[in-house]
């Protein structure tokens, strides 16, 4: 059985006081990492010291987005052999909000993936569809050629630990999610893009999350689904009481 990802994105809320005090109220109570992998996918400030304050524990911290390159004249940007060097494990990529606002498109997010890999970093690739594509049918084509864009040049195995993250643009911050059924449709319909792309192996080991107004009322049946392996969660995510109840879930 694939083991859940419950990761909470925080996007550019907190500030340094805040993340920390989230650590310090909940990292004692995070589910064992037998059971589910919590992840806080922070701003980049917060990282180093999040990683100092969370080790040892179950609580994993992640990077919201990361340049492809390991260094060189990228003003403003972070690379993923300084996020490694903090002891930073999972990397968000490709957002849709990136996507949207700065200009991320499928060819960076696949550098950025192959980047991860090359830097012991679980990548967490985002990708789904706008309402108007929705509406238009396009959803299960447009979301296969973004898994396929992304995931391409990986081998097996580096398919196997990458976690998808299907997040529906219309269902993010709107308070509407996708009906389970909805949601699950997508997720299965990206696993079997990953057994023609790559092997029945891959594409059973590959967890696939699903994030879009993800809560703690509606989170034990979007799991309960067959290709839901977890949740990318925003809003619900910032407090610390509800990012326990959230994780609790993914350890059931
Ligand atoms: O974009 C999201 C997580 O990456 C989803 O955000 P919300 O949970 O706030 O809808």
């Amino acid at each position: 059985m694939r083991k859940k990802v419950i990761a909470g994105n925080w996007k550019m809320n907190k500030v340094l006081k805040e993340a920390e005090q989230f650590v310090a109220d909940t990292k004692d109570n995070i589910p064992s990492s037998d059971k589910v992998e919590s992840v806080v996918c922070a701003p980049y400030p917060f990282l180093a010291s999040l990683v100092d304050k969370a080790a040892g524990t179950d609580l994993k911290v992640a990077a919201q987005n990361m340049h492809y390159e390991d260094n060189g004249a990228f003003t403003g940007e972070v690379s993923p052999v300084m996020l490694k060097d903090l002891g930073v494990t999972y990397v968000v990529i490709g957002h849709s909000e990136r996507r949207e606002l700065f200009g991320e498109n499928d060819d960076t997010v696949n550098k950025k993936v192959h980047a991860a890999f090359n830097h012991q970093l679980t990548p967490i690739v985002c990708v789904g569809e706008t309402l108007e594509q929705r509406e238009n049918n396009e959803t299960m084509t447009l979301v296969e050629n973004q898994v396929k864009q992304a995931l391409a040049g990986l081998t097996d195995d580096q398919v196997k630990q990458t976690i998808v993250a299907y997040e529906p643009i219309w269902a993010i911050g709107t308070g509407k999610t996708a009906t389970s059924e909805q949601a699950n449709e997508v997720c299965t319909h990206i696993r079997n893009v990953v057994k023609e792309a790559f092997s029945a192996d891959a594409a059973e080991a590959v967890r696939i999350q699903y994030g879009g107004s993800v809560k703690p009322a509606n989170v034990d049946e979007l799991l309960a689904q067959s290709d839901i392996d977890g949740a990318l969660v925003g809003g619900a995510s910032l407090e610390a009481d509800s990012f326990l109840t959230l994780v609790e879930a993914g350890a059931k």
